[in-house]
C-alpha cells in the first residue's frame, strides 16, 4: 500500500502548497513507511524532494518544506510491492518531456513485462529503475507526446490517458502533475484503490478555492476539506490552475471493486472510502465473528472463555464488539509500545523481533485464564504465534485465537506485498493446523460472505453500493492476472531471498553481489545503478535490481 496526495491552490501566486501536502503525509503514514517524497511547482518550475524513511525524516521535520515553494503539487509515502527499496524508486516520479510531468501511484500493475518491453522497443524511452510506476508514468508521458502539440489542454490530457488504461493491468489510484498547467488525478476501471478529492475556501481569493486529492478522507478533513467526493472507477479529474475540478469518465467501468484489505487492516478507522466508514466496518466485523465463534465451539469451549483480548491496535474496534456480542468480559491486555510502527510492514525479520518491541503484556489479565485473542487478520502467523506464546508465559490456561478477516491463502496483487504464497501461514492448511502452527487451542476465521457484508453493511446512506476485490481470500482477482506475472513475482522474491544470503556471505568474504534477474552480477557490469544503490553496507537491502526488460 502507499498514500497519495495532491493539492492546487486557488491563488496561483501562493507558495505554500508543501505545507499542506506535508501535513497530510502524517494522516497518511500508515499507508507507507519505505519512503516518502514531495514534488511542487511555481510558476513553470517543479521542485521535489524524496527519499527512503518516514516523513519526519525525509522532511526532516518539516524544515525542508521551506526548499519546497509552490502552489500545486503531489506528494508519496511508499510501501513497496514491485521493484526494490531502494531511494531512487521513491515517489513522485518525473520525466522532464512533454511538458514536465510528475507522478504518484497507490497500486501495483500485473503486467510490467509487457509494459516494459512497449516502452523499449515501441516508444523507446529509458525507464531507469524497477518500479511499476514509472512505467505508467512513461506510458502516459508517451501518449502525450506522441499527440504531437507544443503545448496540451484538457482534453488532450484525457485523450493520452486513455493509452494508460489500455496498456496498463492492475489496479492504481495517481496523482499527476503537470508543470505550470494543473493537476491530473485517475483510477482504474475497478476502483480497487481508493481516491477522493475536497475543497475549501481560498485564504487568499474571494470565491477561489482550494482542491485536495488523498488516498483516505482523514487527510482531507484534517486540513479543512469538505465536500468529499470519490474518484470513480475509470474516472479521471483535471483541475487547471486558477480552475475548477474537470471530470471525465475515460474508461468504461467494469465494477467498483474496492479492495477489501482496506477495511481489514489498512484504513484508518477515522477514514470513510467510497462511502464506507472503516470504523463501522470493523465494528460490524466483530459483531459477525461473534456469530461464527458461538456457532463453531462447543458450548463447553464457549463457556469456559474468560476474556477477550485484542491485539492492538487494528483489531481493537471489532474486538471490543465481539466482547460484546458474546457477553464476555474486554481486556486491553497487551499493551502496545507507541513508539513502534506497524509490524505488518518493514522486512520478514524486523517484523518478528519488533513484535515483541512493539507489544508486552499486562501478566494478570492472563493467569488462570482462558483468554480469546482478536486480531484483523493472520498473514505470515509472525504477530500470532509470538503473541501466542506470551500469553503462555504469562499463565494463560487455555489461548484462542480468532481472525476478524478469512484464511489468506493467495497473493496478493494490488498493491499490498502480503508474502510468497508459501509463507502465507493459512497456504495449504486447515484452521486446526493453523492452530497447531502458531501454538492455539483453536483458530476461528471470519467467513468470506461475512466480511463482505460488514463492509456492505457500512456504506453509508446516499453513496452506492459497491463491490470488493477479494483476490487473497478467494484466489479470484478482478482484474485478468497473466500467469507470467506470478512467475515474475516468484522470481522478483526469489532474487531477493538470494540477494540477502548472498550479502550475507559477502559480509565475511570479499566483495558485495548484486543479484540481478539473470543471477548474481558484479557491481561494475550493472548498467542501470543508481547513486543510492552502492553507498555502503547500511544500504545493502536496497541493491538489487530487476529489470523487466531483462536488460540488467
Ligand atoms: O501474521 P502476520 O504476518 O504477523 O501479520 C498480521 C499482523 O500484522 C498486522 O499488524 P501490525 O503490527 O502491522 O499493525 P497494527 O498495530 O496496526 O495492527 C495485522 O494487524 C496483524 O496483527
Ligand atoms: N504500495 C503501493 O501502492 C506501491 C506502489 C508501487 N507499485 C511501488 O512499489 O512503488
Ligand atoms: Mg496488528
Amino acid at each position: 500500500m502507499c498514500g497519495i496526495s495532491a493539492i492546487l491552490l486557488g491563488d496561483p501566486k501562493a507558495t505554500t502548497a508543501a505545507v499542506d501536502l506535508h501535513e497530510s503525509l502524517y494522516y497518511l503514514q500508515h499507508r507507507g513507511q519505505d519512503a516518502a517524497g514531495i514534488a511542487v511547482c511555481q510558476g513553470g518550475r517543479v521542485y521535489q524532494a524524496k527519499s527512503n524513511g518516514l516523513a519526519s525524516k525525509v522532511f526532516d521535520e518539516g524544515r525542508r518544506i521551506a526548499e519546497l515553494p509552490g502552489f500545486m503539487g503531489i506528494s508519496h509515502l511508499r510501501y513497496p510491492t514491485a521493484g526494490t527499496s531502494s531511494a531512487s524508486e521513491a515517489q513522485p516520479f518525473y520525466v522532464n518531456s512533454p511538458f514536465g510531468l510528475s507522478m504518484s501511484i497507490n497500486g501495483n500493475i500485473t503486467n510490467p513485462q509487457e509494459v516494459a518491453r512497449f516502452l523499449d522497443q515501441e516508444a523507446r524511452r529509458h525507464v531507469n529503475t524497477a518500479s511499476d510506476s514509472e512505467l505508467v508514468l512513461n506510458v502516459f508521458a508517451n501518449a502525450l507526446n506522441e499527440l504531437g502539440k507544443a503545448r496540451a489542454n484538457v482534453d488532450d490530457i484525457f485523450t493520452a490517458l486513455r493509452d494508460v488504461y489500455k496498456r496498463c493491468i492492475g489496479a492504481y489510484s495517481c496523482v499527476a502533475m503537470v508543470a505550470g498547467f494543473g493537476l491530473l488525478a485517475f483510477r482504474d476501471s475497478n476502483g480497487i484503490r481508493p481516491l477522493c478529492l475536497g475543497s475549501r475556501p481560498s485564504a487568499t481569493i474571494d470565491g477561489a478555492k482550494d482542491y485536495f486529492l488523498a488516498s483516505e478522507s482523514i487527510a482531507l478533513t484534517q486540513l479543512g476539506f469538505t465536500d468529499v467526493v470519490n474518484i470513480k472507477p475509470g474516472e479521471a479529474v483535471f483541475i487547471q490552475k486558477g480552475g475548477v475540478p474537470q471530470f471525465k469518465q475515460i474508461e468504461k467501468r467494469d465494477s467498483w471493486s474496492l479492495d477489501i484489505f482496506e477495511m481489514v487492516y489498512f484504513a484508518r478507522p477515522d477514514s470513510e472510502l467510497d462511502g464506507i466508514s472503516v470504523h463501522r466496518s470493523r465494528e460490524n466485523m466483530g459483531r459477525k465473528l461473534a456469530k461464527k465463534i458461538k456457532d463453531t465451539l462447543s458450548k463447553e469451549a464457549f463457556d469456559e472463555i474468560d476474556v477477550v483480548i485484542p491485539v492492538p491496535e487494528t483489531s481493537n474496534t471489532s474486538a471490543s464488539i465481539l466482547a460484546q456480542e458474546m457477553g464476555k468480559p474486554f481486556s486491553n491486555a497487551f499493551v502496545k509500545n507507541r513508539y513502534i510502527f506497524r509490524t505488518f510492514i518493514p522486512g520478514q525479520k524486523a517484523r518478528r523481533a519488533g513484535i515483541r518491541r512493539k507489544l508486552s503484556c499486562i501478566k494478570s489479565e492472563f493467569k488462570d485464564r482462558v483468554v480469546l485473542l482478536t486480531d484483523d487478520s493472520i498473514v505470515r502467523g509472525n504477530t500470532s504465534r509470538e503473541i501466542v506464546q506470551m500469553a503462555k508465559e504469562a499463565g494463560a490456561k487455555k489461548v484462542l485465537f480468532v481472525s476478524c478477516s478469512p484464511e489468506i491463502r493467495y497473493p496478493h496483487v494490488h498493491g499490498i506485498d502480503l508474502a510468497d504464497r508459501d509463507e502465507l501461514i493459512a497456504y495449504g492448511k486447515t484452521a486446526e493446523e493453523v492452530a497447531t502452527a502458531i501454538g492455539a487451542s483453536e483458530v476461528v476465521y471470519q467467513s468470506l460472505d461475512d466480511l463482505k457484508d460488514a463492509c456492505r453493511e457500512a456504506i453509508q446512506d446516499g453513496y452506492e453500493k459497491i463491490d470488493f476485490e477479494t483476490g487473497v481470500f478467494s484466489g479470484h482477482y478482478t482484474t485478468p492476472v497473466p500467469e507470467e506475472y506470478f512467475e515474475h513475482l516468484e522470481r522478483l522474491r526469489s532474487n531477493k531471498k538470494r540477494k540477502a544470503a548472498a550479502i550475507t556471505e559477502s559480509e565475511g568474504g570479499t566483495q558485495t553481489v548484486l543479484v540481478a534477474s539473470g543471477g548474481p552480477v558484479n557491481v561494475s557490469s550493472r548498467n542501470h545503478i543508481q547513486e543510492e544503490d552502492v553507498k555502503g553496507p547500511e544500504n545493502r537491502e536496497d541493491v538489487s535490481i530487476y529489470n523487466f526488460a531483462g536488460k540488467a
